[in-house]
């Protein structure tokens, strides 16, 4: 690989502490397992404690269940708090439900909620209406390295409970720890867990029902694209920013762009081609590249204190020695889009700089600017009934941003 042409962000953070617990972080920095939670619920708390659990705030949730041990604090600790996958060997069980909202560090605004294997919500000391209802997706994690009947039979549970509650809420199923299985009995796990979900359900009558599958692991990129997917599925505006990448790729001779969420990694939307996990990984490689290069050469404010790792001058380009560029820009503060581009298509990097610039005016069009400050923070307004409310304004504003952005692209 050739060295990296970057122009570097004017300014940048220093790594906090290990001890850092409360630190809530900032990009390029934060590379510690350590991070708050912001509130816990168990069964012996007072009934104020739900609604602060679930206020009415419309963000989207994600629900991690899923029998005990199976992974999903891991998997949380590891998406969103850059914890490294051995250190989840030390993770202590959870006991009592963990909300985690990400919107500090996150595009995407929405909360996480753990929930203990052993705990009981069925119990009528749980408030079901309020666990699942509102907008968001329920990850059940089964452990795929141990006998998953159990699990089967509480997911089967899960599903019918939380569906008769909220049909709307999204299912998906990571078959998980599936690094310690062989390579050739992945997919026949995959396909034995699928069919014995499938037809238990159907038997109860709940064919209406649909449930997606991931095979997961906290040690390669595979839990970053699974939940990349769960995340999409939250965001309405995907098919907007799908069509807009393809306007991009297609005016700038780009083969694969993505649009990523910094702080995870997780990609929140990408053009129509189909997604390889080699493309996407490289995507990802790039994104640590670029930080930790900042990181480390980036600018300092006057108390010699490190600023941002990743701002509004964020921007790189990296030559491979097999014909492929790669090439990021920032969106907003916490969005960069990643593109694979043909060295042969890239003799004009101006050009692909101002359709940049045209795509990067889209985006913000098409989402609500809603924490603007001095350095343009888009954030992802997610309320439902808003969202509603403008789905007609959008369709036909989808429209207009594509006609309008075309005749402004410059065909590379
Ligand atoms: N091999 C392997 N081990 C994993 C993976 N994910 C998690 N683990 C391990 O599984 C164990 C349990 O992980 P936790 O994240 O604590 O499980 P949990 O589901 O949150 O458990 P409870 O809090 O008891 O509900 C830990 O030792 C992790 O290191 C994975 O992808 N592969």
């Amino acid at each position: 690989m050739a060295g990296p042409e970057s122009a570097l962000p004017s300014s940048m953070t220093s790594y906090p502490q290990d001890d850092d617990e409360a630190y809530q972080g900032d990009y390029g920095a934060g590379y510690v397992g350590s991070f708050s939670k912001d509130f816990v619920y168990g069964p012996d708390d007072p009934e104020a404690d739900v609604n602060m659990l679930f206020p009415n705030d419309q963000k989207p949730k994600i629900l991690l269940m899923g029998l005990r041990r199976s992974g999903k604090s891991s998997i949380q600790n590891v998406v969103f708090h850059k914890m490294s996958p051995n250190e989840t060997l030390f993770l202590e069980s959870t006991n009592k439900i963990v909300t985690d909202d990400i919107s500090n560090t996150s595009f995407v605004q929405f909360k996480i909620l753990d929930f203990p294997g052993q705990i009981d919500f069925f119990e009528p000391s749980f408030d079901s209406e309020k666990i699942f209802g509102g907008q968001g997706a329920l990850v059940f994690v089964i452990d795929a390295q141990d006998d998953y009947m159990d699990a089967l039979n509480r997911l089967h549970e899960t599903v019918i409970r939380a569906y008769k509650v909220n049909p709307k809420l999204k299912f998906e199923v990571f078959i998980h720890k599936v690094d310690g299985l062989p390579d050739d009995s992945r997919i026949d796990t995959q396909r034995d867990i699928n069919k014995r979900v499938t037809d238990e359900l159907n038997d109860s009558g709940m064919e209406g029902i649909h449930l997606s599958f991931y095979l997961t692991s906290i040690y390669d990129h595979s839990i970053f694209e699974a939940f990349s997917k769960v995340v999409q599925k939250i965001i309405p505006q995907l098919p907007t920013l799908e069509k807009l990448l393809n306007i991009f790729n297609s005016s700038s001779g780009i083969d694969k762009a993505f649009l990523f969420d910094v702080w995870s990694k997780i990609y929140i939307a990408t053009d129509s081609s189909p997604v390889d996990m080699q493309s996407y990984e490289l995507c990802c490689d790039m994104i640590d590249v670029v930080l930790d290069i900042s990181n480390i050469y980036g600018l300092r404010d006057g108390e010699g204190e490190h600023l941002a790792a990743f701002d509004k001058d964020s921007a790189s380009i990296i030559k491979l020695n097999n014909s492929t560029v790669l090439y990021l820009r920032q969106v907003s503060r916490f969005l960069a889009l990643v593109c694979i581009i043909n060295e042969d298509n890239f003799q004009r990097p101006g050009l692909i700089n101002y359709n940049f610039l045209c795509f990067r005016e889209a985006i913000i069009e098409v989402f609500e600017i809603a924490n603007q400050k001095n350095d343009g923070i888009l954030a992802l307004v997610s309320n439902p009934e808003e969202e509603q409310e403008r789905e007609t304004q959008r369709d036909q504003n989808n429209l207009k941003l594509q006609l309008s952005m075309s005749p402004d692209l410059v065909k590379c």
